[in-house]
C-alpha cells in the first residue's frame, strides 16, 4: 500500500508555478529526503500530501484518500516549516494540551525522553531558543504514534549536537517501522538518514534515487582557467560560461577534464579546480551536456 502520493501535480500561486507535473509515491517503512534549493518546491509538495493546501491540478492521496478529510489524518505526524508554539505554555502542557487530540499518545516521559527534552518539561516555550523550541515542535508529530511523519527541515537553526540527537530518535522512528518523508537543503543531512532521495527543483522532480547515485549526480566541479580561444571538443562538461577571457566549467569528473586540457595542449593560465555548492550542482541536472 502506498502512504503518500502524488499524481501529475501541478501547484500554481498566481503566476508562479510551484509544482509542475510532480509524481511522487511513498511506502511504508521508507525514510525518504526532499532534496533541494530555495523555492524548488519541497514544502508546497509537502503541503499537498499533507492536506493544508490543495493542488491546482493532479492527485494528492494519504492513507489512499483525500489528506484534508480527518480520517486519512489520525496516523499522520508533521512538523512544518515554521511553527508556533503558545509562549506562556510550558513545554509539559503543550505536550498535555496536543497528546488530549489522540486516542493513544505516546506518554509524555517518553516522548520527553526520546527526544531529549526531560530538563524542558517546566519551561514556558516563550523563553526556550529557536533551537529548542524546534526540538519540541519536532518532537510533537510524533506524539500519536503516527505512522508516517513530514518533517520540514527539521533540524534548521539546531546545533551540532542537538541535530545528531534529533537523527537518532528520527532513525529510531524509522527502525521501528516508522514511515519519514523530511525535506532539508542539505545532502549530509539526508545522507544520514535517508536511504532514497528525492531532488526536487524548480517545481519538478530532477532525480528520484539512491543516496549514493544522487551524490554521483550532483559531485560536480567548477574548473576555471584563463585562455584566449575556443576550446577542442572535451567530455563530460556539462556547462560552459565565459567571463572575459576566463572560462568557467562544471564537470562531473575535474581529473579528466583537466587531463584532457594538458594533453590537448590547451594553451591555459590560472586552473582552479573546486567543488560547486549544491545549488550549482542542482543546476547541472537541470541542463543538457553543452560543448565547450
Ligand atoms: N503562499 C505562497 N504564495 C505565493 N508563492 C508561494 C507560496 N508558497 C510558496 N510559494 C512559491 O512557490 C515556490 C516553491 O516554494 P516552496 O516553499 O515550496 O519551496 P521550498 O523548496 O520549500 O523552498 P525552501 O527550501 O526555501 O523552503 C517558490 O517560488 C515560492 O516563492
Amino acid at each position: 500500500m502506498v502512504l503518500a502520493r502524488a499524481v501529475d501535480v501541478t501547484r500554481r500561486y498566481g503566476d508562479n508555478l510551484a509544482l509542475d507535473g510532480v509524481n511522487f509515491e511513498v511506502e511504508p517503512g521508507e525514510l525518504v529526503g526532499l532534496l533541494g534549493p530555495n523555492g524548488a518546491g519541497k514544502s508546497t509538495l509537502v503541503n499537498l500530501l499533507i492536506g493544508i493546501r490543495t493542488p491546482t491540478s493532479g492527485r494528492v492521496e494519504l492513507f489512499g484518500g483525500d489528506p484534508r478529510q480527518p480520517q486519512n489524518r489520525r496516523r499522520l505526524g508533521v512538523t512544518p516549516q515554521e511553527t508556533g508554539l503558545p509562549a506562556s505554555l510550558r513545554v509539559g502542557e503543550v505536550i498535555d494540551f496536543v497528546s488530549a487530540h489522540y486516542d493513544d499518545p505516546l506518554p509524555k516521559a517518553e516522548l520527553l525522553d526520546r527526544f531529549g527534552l526531560t530538563d524542558f518539561v517546566r519551561r514556558q516555550t516563550g523563553g526556550l531558543s529557536g533551537g529548542e523550541k524546534r526540538r519540541v515542535a519536532v518532537a510533537l508529530a510524533f506524539l500519536g504514534r503516527p505512522q508516517i511523519v513530514f518533517l520540514d527541515e527539521p533540524t534548521t537553526g539546531l546545533d551540532v549536537e542537538a541535530r545528531r540527537f534529533l537523527w537518532d530518535a528520527i532513525r529510531s522512528f524509522s527502525a521501528e517501522g516508522g514511515t519519514v518523508v523530511l525535506t532539508s537543503h542539505y545532502l549530509e543531512e539526508i545522507e544520514a538518514l535517508a536511504r532514497r532521495v528525492v531532488v526536487i527543483g524548480g517545481g519538478r522532480v530532477l532525480a528520484d534515487d539512491t543516496v549514493d547515485a544522487v551524490r554521483g549526480l550532483v559531485a560536480v566541479h567548477r574548473v576555471s582557467l584563463t585562455v584566449a580561444g575556443d576550446l577542442p571538443e572535451l567530455d563530460g562538461i556539462v556547462s560552459a560560461e565565459r567571463e572575459g577571457d576566463r572560462l568557467h566549467l562544471l564537470t562531473g569528473d575535474a581529473d579528466r577534464l583537466v587531463r584532457d586540457l594538458v594533453a590537448y595542449e590547451v594553451p591555459f593560465q590560472g586552473l582552479e579546480v573546486r567543488p560547486t555548492s549544491l545549488e550549482e550542482a542542482f543546476l547541472t541536472l537541470t541542463r543538457e551536456p553543452v560543448p565547450a
